[in-house]
């Protein structure tokens, strides 16, 4: 692997930077494999039950955290097509620390991922907030988001809201979130050993353009952030342009405070300081377990801690008398049922404000959980109601063994020996989607963009 020479040079001005060991253990095609389980959809007995083949070990900043010892199939495994984990770096999932250090969890909070395509960083903080607090997850890029979309529905979640919005129409929402998380696009160089073909792409003057697009970006979401507010920003990059540089540039704009996170010294972090002295902490790969990864953290010190929300246009109740038949569905009693033709959605009612004044200000692209469509009296259930946590575990059902739920995820046609109507279909008791049992055939709901394409080898 030839690392591009003017990024080492670069990388000399880095204090922590080793460019033996760097070199080296870009060389060595070493792969580290690394998942974050679901809380709210829990394994039965994970890491035992799961991956039985594999060591799995617990990545000391995260507490859903495992590195594993190999990559196994994932498409193969139902349990990742019933949302119980996301496949995700292992540096990135500090963000869990920055969150957890300097927001105060426990209190209803509304909190932003700008830049959050394809959701891991998202999934992330969802479980990691309080039921009652709201995650806008937004995606600049229209191609991005469906995958942003499919992943927070698989997640299960009830509280999150994805829009497809430009940095700068976030202006819009004046001091209105408590954190605001920035995972900003950049040259990519901490993921080189991962994806070598990324280093055709970079360049010195990509680095220049990354960060000039990261300050333009923090610039425009800056005024949606509260006073006291907190503001994470990370990258995938080793270049000081894109990460320490741009601490400069926020301390030297903005009205704002550094925070320093605790980090164990036994975890080999760096932290580092930049000249205007706010912390960044550095993941080298030749130091721990993880690719490339910088974050920095502040507190904002100027503007207002209340934003005024002026509703002009709210969506559309069901009515009345449909109430029951969706209650059916769902567990609880706090939601907010809207129709949207004849698509119907379940909002928490404690975010029934946010969502309406989100939906004036954005582009939603989801919100809440589609429950189905409501046609004659009867609800046509959706996936999303399969994957959510507020789905009734309680409806028919039928168990899948594993060949089973790989030929429904498929979505081959099933012989089954089951109730005739609407079924979920569980693999170890985790809903994967629906099936219809009709009287001489079953149909398989689950959807045709999710099906796994391949044959699963032998
Ligand atoms: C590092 S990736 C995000 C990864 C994601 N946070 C995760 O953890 O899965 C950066 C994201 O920023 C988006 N992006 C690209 N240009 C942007 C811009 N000008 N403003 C905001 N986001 C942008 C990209 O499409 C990409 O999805």
């Amino acid at each position: 692997m030839q690392l591009p020479q003017p990024l080492l040079q670069s990388l000399e001005r880095v204090d922590s930077f080793d460019k033996a060991a760097f070199e080296q253990v870009h060389a060595s095609g070493k792969q580290v494999t690394s998942l974050r389980v679901n809380p709210a959809k829990p394994i039965a007995d994970f890491p035992h039950s799961h991956l039985s083949a594999l060591t799995v070990n617990a990545i000391p900043w995260s507490r859903n955290g495992y590195y594993l010892s190999g990559r196994p199939s994932f498409t193969f495994d139902p349990l990742f097509h019933a949302g119980t984990y996301y496949v995700q770096e292992a540096s990135s999932m500090f963000l869990e620390q920055a969150l957890t250090q300097t927001a105060d969890l426990s209190k209803p909070l509304r909190v932003l991922d700008l830049c959050a395509a394809p959701g891991g960083k998202s999934t992330h903080i969802q479980s990691l907030l309080s039921a009652e607090s709201l995650l806008v997850t937004n995606e600049v890029i229209r191609a991005r988001v469906n995958i942003l979309k499919d992943n927070i529905i698989k997640w299960g979640c009830n509280n999150v809201l994805v829009s497809n919005n430009d940095p700068k129409d976030f202006a819009k929402l004046e001091d209105y979130f408590d954190v605001i998380v920035v995972d900003a696009p950049c040259s990519g160089s901490g993921l080189f050993r991962r994806e070598p073909e990324a280093m055709d792409e970079w360049s010195p003057d990509n680095v220049v353009l990354c960060s000039q697009r990261q300050q333009r970006i923090l610039a425009d979401v800056w005024p949606a952030l509260k006073k006291d507010g907190i503001l994470i920003y990370s990258t995938c990059s080793y270049s000081k342009e894109e990460d320490e540089d741009i601490t400069d540039w926020v301390m030297e704009n903005f009205s704002v405070s550094p925070e320093k996170i605790q980090v164990d010294p036994s975890w080999n972090i760096v932290e580092t300081q930049g000249k205007q002295n706010a912390f960044g902490y550095r993941f080298w790969p030749d130091k721990l377990d993880g690719e490339g990864f910088f974050l920095a953290c502040f507190r904002k010190r100027e503007g207002d801690d209340e934003a005024v929300m002026k509703i002009k246009n709210k969506p559309i109740a069901v009515n009345k008398k449909d109430i029951p038949i969706l209650e059916k569905w769902v567990i609880g009693n706090d939601y907010f049922f809207l129709q949207h033709l004849q698509t119907v959605y379940a909002w928490p009612v404690a975010l029934q404000q946010d969502y309406n004044w989100l939906l004036n200000n954005l582009r939603v692209q989801y919100s809440g959980t589609i429950l189905g469509e409501l046609i004659r009296d009867k609800l046509v259930p959706d996936h999303s109601l399969a994957m959510s946590v507020i789905l009734d575990k309680s409806l028919p059902q039928t168990e899948l063994d594993y060949k089973q739920s790989i030929e429904y995820l498929q979505r081959k046609d099933l012989k089954l020996e089951t109730e005739k109507g609407w079924q979920l279909v569980t693999y170890q008791s985790h809903p994967l989607g629906w099936i219809n049992a009709l009287p001489n055939r079953i149909n398989n709901y689950y959807p045709r963009e999710l099906r796994i394409l391949k044959e699963r080898p032998e």
